[in-house]
């Protein structure tokens, strides 16, 4: 966390120290605006003098005027730029992530590490965008108050220290608990929210099952657990706000009292005791506010610490040197472990790929194709036993980050789709200029253009309206489409798809890895005689 928002502080320094430059004028201007109302009343009630009045006027508005222009700032940084630095922020972390490794990022629940990450900024930003400026705000303004009240009259000072200690013991008392309880609110909360993402997420599934009830029965704990903490932190608060409001009444009445006396006798201006009534009240609300400010440092340091927690993956492993194109991957006695206790196949695997040239790998299920394939190129970075070689070079020296980007396109068997148009998701992916001579083979066209599929009558629906097989055909086509490309590695690309199609689709492959390494993943039977087989046991 330290390192993006020392990348901010690179950035935003200027505008965050005049924001808190701002904000420290306009709390002078407010506090004295309280002083100076005093004195209008003095010079209404005592002197009837229209010149001091008309001053105090010109001023009281001039000052105003200035926190007008001032305020204008304040929130223009402390909305927009709020919300454009969180947006960055939140960037910049899930970028992070992607650099992270991917079998340590696939623990995370997804739906809750999302919501976490932007609740966590956002406390983290408000706390430097809000809290610091409360502080500023509070340090600048109870110093003008304290200095007012011992020159005003000393002995309302110590009525002040005498009130104040017991509005913070009632403070110490219960802000720790809240606090408490607000924590382990949020924790329950992420989890609720999960799993009611989760929910909605197997929409089809739950539904076609009719299974809503027990979907809803699966939280119950959670919910129940959510309801009863939200009670405990209703009493505490409850609690709270009693005591503030009687403590608050019983100092309003001793001040009452005490200034009513003064004023009646005669020792005090009646400008002066509406100062110290309202000064005496923006003292006690900022000691309100200094413990919020104490509770916001406590979300701001567990947010903090939350996101290094996350920042602290470890980074993937990649190498160094840059292949311009697959020649060949040498598999020499090769294994994965995924847990420290058993390795992934039962006998180590030796085989090899040449571009150009189809493969298909073979095996049962589980045993572990996916890994394999995800392995050779860098995605998962197993435990391993064994070598593998791309043109001879050992993987662990290779970018593989740069492989994935400019050499190697997938297709893989995830079911999560993005929600959008077809036409922006082909849009992202393949652009029209990088479609190369393969679009105008006729297999190609028989797979994408023909009256069995046609990619253009699927533009404008939306991914998640596709059936089934429309989706892998849409996948496979930004797959073979993808610029540059010259390896593929598809898991199970002929999955779904109608037998006729499939039988075109094997054609295309065919004709791709004529002069490409197309590596595919299938349990088809048909498929053994029209590739070479590498089977993994
Ligand atoms: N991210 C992961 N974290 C932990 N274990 C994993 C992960 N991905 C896969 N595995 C485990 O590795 C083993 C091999 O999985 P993999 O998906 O590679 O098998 P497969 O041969 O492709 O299977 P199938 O033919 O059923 O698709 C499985 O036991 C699986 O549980």
């Amino acid at each position: 966390m330290r390192a993006v928002l020392k990348e901010l502080n690179g950035k935003y320094k200027f505008e965050y120290f005049l924001f808190l430059g701002m904000n420290i004028i306009n709390t002078c201007i407010e506090t004295s605006n309280v002083f100076l109302e005093g004195m209008l009343i003095n010079s209404l009630v005592y002197k009837a003098d229209r010149t001091s009045f008309i001053r105090n006027i010109v001023v009281i508005i001039a000052l105003n005027i200035i926190r007008l222009f001032l305020s204008f700032f304040i929130n223009k940084i402390q909305i927009l730029k709020f919300r454009k630095i969180n947006i960055e922020v939140n960037d910049t972390i899930i970028k992070k992530l992607y650099s992270k490794d991917t079998l340590e990022v696939l623990k995370l629940d997804p739906i809750q590490t999302a919501d976490r990450i932007t609740e966590d900024t956002n406390e983290i930003l408000n706390f430097l965008f809000q809290t610091v400026n409360q502080i500023t705000s509070i340090v600048i303004s109870s110093i003008i108050i304290f200095i007012y009240i011992i020159k005003a009259k000393s002995h309302f000072f110590l009525l002040v220290m005498i009130l104040l200690p017991a509005y913070i013991i009632l403070y110490l008392f219960l802000k720790p608990k809240i606090f408490k309880i607000n924590l382990e609110l949020r924790r329950i909360y992420n989890e609720y929210f999960s799993g009611f993402a989760e929910w909605l997420n197997r929409y089809v599934e739950i539904k076609g099952n009719k299974r809503e009830e027990m979907e809803s029965k699966r939280w119950t704990k959670t919910k129940a657990s959510l309801l009863n903490i939200t009670r405990r932190d209703f009493f505490l608060n409850l609690g709270m706000s009693t005591g503030e409001i009687v403590l608050q009444l019983i100092f309003q009445l001793i001040l009452f009292i005490n200034g009513g006396l003064a004023v009646i006798s005669g020792s005090m201006t009646i400008g002066a005791f509406s100062v110290l009534f309202q000064y005496f009240n923006q003292l006690l609300g900022q000691v309100d506010e200094i413990f919020s400010i104490l509770f916001n440092f406590e979300s701001f340091r567990v947010a903090y610490m939350r996101i290094d927690q996350l920042m602290s993956i470890p980074n993937e492993v990649d190498g160094e040197i840059v292949i311009p194109k697959v020649e060949s991957i040498q598999v020499h006695n090769f294994n994965i472990s995924l847990d420290a206790r058993k390795t992934l196949f039962s006998k180590k695997l030796t085989c090899s790929f040449n571009n150009s040239g189809l493969y298909v790998v073979r095996g049962r299920n589980g045993i572990g194709k996916s890994t394999f394939l995800r392995t050779i190129i860098g995605l998962y970075t197993p435990a391993k036993k064994g070598t593998i070689l791309i043109n001879n070079i050992d993987i662990d020296l290779i970018n593989k980050k740069k492989l994935r980007e400019d050499n190697i396109s997938c297709l893989f068997q995830d079911t999560i789709l993005p929600h959008c148009l077809v036409r922006e998701y082909l849009d992202m992916y393949v652009n029209e200029s990088n479609e190369n001579c393969i679009s105008e083979d006729q297999y190609f066209q028989k797979v994408f253009s023909s009256s069995q599929f046609n990619i253009k009558k699927v533009l404008d629906k939306k991914m998640t309206e596709l059936s089934t097989g429309e989706i892998q055909l849409v996948k496979l086509y930004s797959a073979i489409l993808k610029k540059k490309a010259h390896c593929f590695l598809l898991d199970e690309p002929l999955a779904n798809i109608y037998p006729e199609l499939q039988s075109d689709l094997l054609s295309l492959l065919k004709k791709i890895a004529q002069t490409n390494l197309v590596i595919i993943i299938s349990h088809d039977l048909g498929i053994e005689e029209k590739a070479k087989n590498i089977r993994i046991r």
